[in-house]
């Protein structure tokens, strides 16, 4: 390795071009040696004024370009297994966005791939686990001073949808991020889901059921209920409630300057996760370098990704057919530990 840890990125849309900036200008020990996207035109803009970077129009070619010795994978959810057994088949460190693999039984071989290497390569960008507020509640709930954890009221609001969402993927890709760090806070896995919506918004496209109320179960007896409302028009407001035996505790309002001059109090919202998640990105991908620099893989597994992956699965079924589904997870290997902690 050189001084800088080369790193190929696939996908340089919305968030690949926002990790490719950065790897560049933010993170240290880090560079971006090659990116891949079929839009090259795409790639050649988000990679504007760097030195050196080869730009592929195949993401598998970018793996074997001069330099790469670690993989950020940002390219669609479906295209993520190909690029990760491609990654494993050579060894290479990998950031994978979330969703690691949208269907759980791609999730699966993307485990079992790398559980036959016998060793970790891969972390998954759930990055609300470096969120200083997510940490914060982490930490409280893990002191065990609110008592044991008995519900997660949790809101997921996004100004407006991409053109290409489904309602599953209000699931599959938005409550993703629900289904990790309920996880992950709670140390428990989700069993079960049921989901119900209401009338559509006006707002959202024709067709699209927005906003969505999803309710998971838990192997420790909570349970966890997230509004998912991915056209709402006024802000990107993400919030979690845990409600204890003895206390509650909220996060969601904490990361903003509150103004108050005559006679009122001014608020600013985010508009969207790349402003509300900017530093827990930075920590992500900062961690992530400094962990593979050292030859570690720490952060969210490819099993929490699978995990996720399946419990979206029971939701989206449990959204077609409108009853409680239960979650069936294969059998995890030993290399991942108990429970996401
Ligand atoms: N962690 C987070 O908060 C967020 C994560 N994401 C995740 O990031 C990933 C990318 O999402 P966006 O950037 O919003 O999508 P996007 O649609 O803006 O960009 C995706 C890019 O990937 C390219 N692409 C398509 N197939 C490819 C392939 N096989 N190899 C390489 N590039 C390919 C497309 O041409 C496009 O330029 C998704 O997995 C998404 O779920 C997206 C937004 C926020
Ligand atoms: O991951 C993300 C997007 O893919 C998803 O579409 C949004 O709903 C989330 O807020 C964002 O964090």
């Amino acid at each position: 390795m050189g001084d800088l840890l080369g790193v190929a990125v696939l996908g340089a849309g919305h968030m690949g071009a926002d990790h490719i900036r950065r790897v560049d200008q933010v993170v240290s020990g880090a560079r971006v040696v090659a990116v891949a996207d079929p839009d090259t035109d795409r790639a050649k803009e988000a990679v504007a004024g760097l030195d050196a970077v080869t730009v592929h129009e195949d993401a598998v070619a970018a793996l074997d370009a001069a330099g790469v010795e670690a993989v950020l994978i940002a390219s669609p959810g479906p295209a993520h297994e190909e690029a990760l057994l491609a990654a494993f088949a050579r060894g290479l460190p990998v950031l994978c966005e979330k969703p690691m693999v949208p269907d759980s039984t791609g999730a699966l071989r993307v485990v079992e791939a790398e559980a036959r290497l016998g060793r970790r390569l891969a972390q998954i960008g759930f990055m609300r686990r470096y969120d200083a507020e997510y940490q914060r509640l982490k930490s409280l709930l893990d002191s065990g001073q609110l008592g044991r954890p008995l519900m997660l009221h949790c809101t997921h609001r996004n100004v407006s949808s991409p053109p290409y969402f489904t309602s599953a993927m209000l699931i599959d890709s938005s409550v993703s991020h629900e289904i990790d760090a309920a996880r992950w806070l709670l140390g428990q896995e989700l069993t079960a889901v049921t989901v119900l919506s209401p009338r559509s918004s006006a707002n959202a496209p024709e067709g699209l059921l927005d906003p969505q109320l999803v309710l998971f179960e838990t192997d420790g007896g909570a349970l966890v209920d997230v509004e998912v409302f991915v056209n709402c028009g006024f802000g990107y407001q993400v919030r979690c409630e845990a409600v204890c035996e003895s206390g509650s505790a909220r996060i969601g309002d904490d990361h903003t300057m509150v103004v108050t001059t005559r006679g009122s109090t001014h608020e600013d919202v985010p508009l969207d996760y790349l402003v509300r998640f900017a530093d827990a990105y930075d920590r992500e991908v900062q961690s992530w370098v400094d962990a593979t620099r050292q030859g570690l893989v720490t952060g969210p597994s490819v099993w929490d990704g699978y995990a996720s992956s399946a419990v979206a699965e029971a939701g989206v079924r449990a959204l077609d057919s409108g009853g409680r589904v239960a979650v069936e997870l294969a059998p995890r290997p030993d290399l991942y530990g108990n429970v996401s902690r």
